[in-house]
């Protein structure tokens, strides 16, 4: 982890279990601990709102939000495009350039999902979709709509962090997504369902359950995401290193985490959390993950109130477009935080 203040919450486990996780590459053992993320109402009393966000960066980098305020129909609609999209015959969708399978990154990370992945530059630089066949009517229109509702709600999350950890300037990390020349991503995920060919005729049951890796560990570098999947499981967060907790879907949720530009940004108070996502035996995860990431030029460094005598710079200051570099030329499970430590730091 990256927070060296940082320990494993004690509460709100439930039991712990050993688990098979099939790999691309490899099967091994890994320990599996259900927990139940935070929940946080954005229609509560803004003082405790606040402090619950707060929290729950700082314990868990992960929380779920209700009452968000993005409209029902504009989720509805993304799902169905989604769905719509990835129900096409396989030779259909490649002739999409923003279309990946199995391959994730450059560097030879693989896992069994498809993807369409869609940079949210303003002007949208998916309008170019409506004159594309393979996609579905309206696709632009529909990511677009989608896009600016979870912008939004990243940005009203944001400021209500800023309040929380006592940033003077509450639009301090809001106005790096706000920007129009925001570096943002929209990913749309698809994990198939897999059936284990080598598992024996009485595993076949609907019951038993096989898992395989869909999208490998890592953390997210951007600043915060904004995740929202059908009602089937998949997602898992690691908290401990060997520990694998999954979370429960709830498609009438957003799944917040806090990515690495925020780890930095307060100073390793709030914590950049290693996931990965699973597969299984009978139904297909759906999940639209929105990224939202500040501008090219702009120089990541946490806001002076967040660094003192007692807790020193913990990272030196650095570009995007220096950690992106970084980012993209390493593999999907790599700690790429750690090479921008300041190691003259007094806490080392
Ligand atoms: C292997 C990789 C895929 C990724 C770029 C990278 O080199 C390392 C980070 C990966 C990640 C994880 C979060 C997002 O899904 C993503 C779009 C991002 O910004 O960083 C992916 C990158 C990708 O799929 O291209
Ligand atoms: O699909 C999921 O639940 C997680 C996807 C994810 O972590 C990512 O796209 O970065
Ligand atoms: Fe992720």
């Amino acid at each position: 982890m990256g927070n060296p203040n940082w320990q494993r919450p004690a509460h709100n486990m439930r039991h712990e279990t050993n688990m098979v996780v099939a790999s691309p590459n490899s099967i091994r053992s890994e320990k599996i601990l259900p927990i139940d993320l935070p929940v946080v109402d954005l229609r509560g009393e803004r003082s405790m709102v606040k402090k619950l966000i707060v929290r729950a960066c700082e314990e868990y980098g992960f929380f779920n939000v209700i009452n968000h305020g993005v409209a029902g129909d504009t989720i509805a609609k993304m799902e169905e495009a989604a769905f719509e999209f990835f129900g096409k015959p396989l030779g259909q969708k490649k002739q999409v350039a923003l279309y990946g399978c199995k391959n994730i990154g450059f560097n030879g990370d693989t896992g069994e999902v498809e993807y369409l992945l869609l940079s949210t530059a303003t002007p949208p630089s998916i309008a170019h979709f409506n004159n594309i066949s393979n996609v579905p009517s309206n696709f632009s229109s529909t990511v677009s709509a989608y896009t600016e509702g979870v912008r939004e709600l990243a940005c009203e999350i944001l400021e209500l962090m800023a309040e929380g950890l006592g940033v003077p300037d509450t639009w301090f990390f809001s106005r790096l997504i706000r920007e129009v020349d925001s570096d943002s991503v929209l990913r749309l995920n698809h994990y198939p369902p897999i059936l284990n060919k080598d598992c024996k005729d009485k595993d076949k049951s609907p019951s038993h359950n096989h898992t395989k890796v869909g999208f490998g560990e890592h953390s997210d570098p951007q600043i915060l995401t904004i995740l929202r999947s059908n009602d089937v499981g998949g997602l898992q967060i690691s908290l401990q290193d060997g520990v694998w907790n999954p979370v429960a879907p709830d498609p009438s949720a957003f799944c917040v985490n806090v990515g690495d530009l925020l780890q930095v940004m307060t100073n390793g108070r709030f914590v950049s959390v290693r996931h990965r996502a699973v597969t299984n035996s009978h139904k297909s995860r759906m999940s639209v993950a929105y990224f939202g990431g500040p501008p090219l030029h702009a120089c990541i460094v946490a806001p002076p109130v967040m660094v003192t005598s007692q807790r020193p710079s913990l990272y030196k200051p650095f570009t995007w477009a220096e950690y992106k570099k970084v980012t993209y030329s390493l593999r999907l499970g790599e700690r790429r935080i750690d090479l921008f430590r300041n190691y003259t730091s007094q806490l080392e």
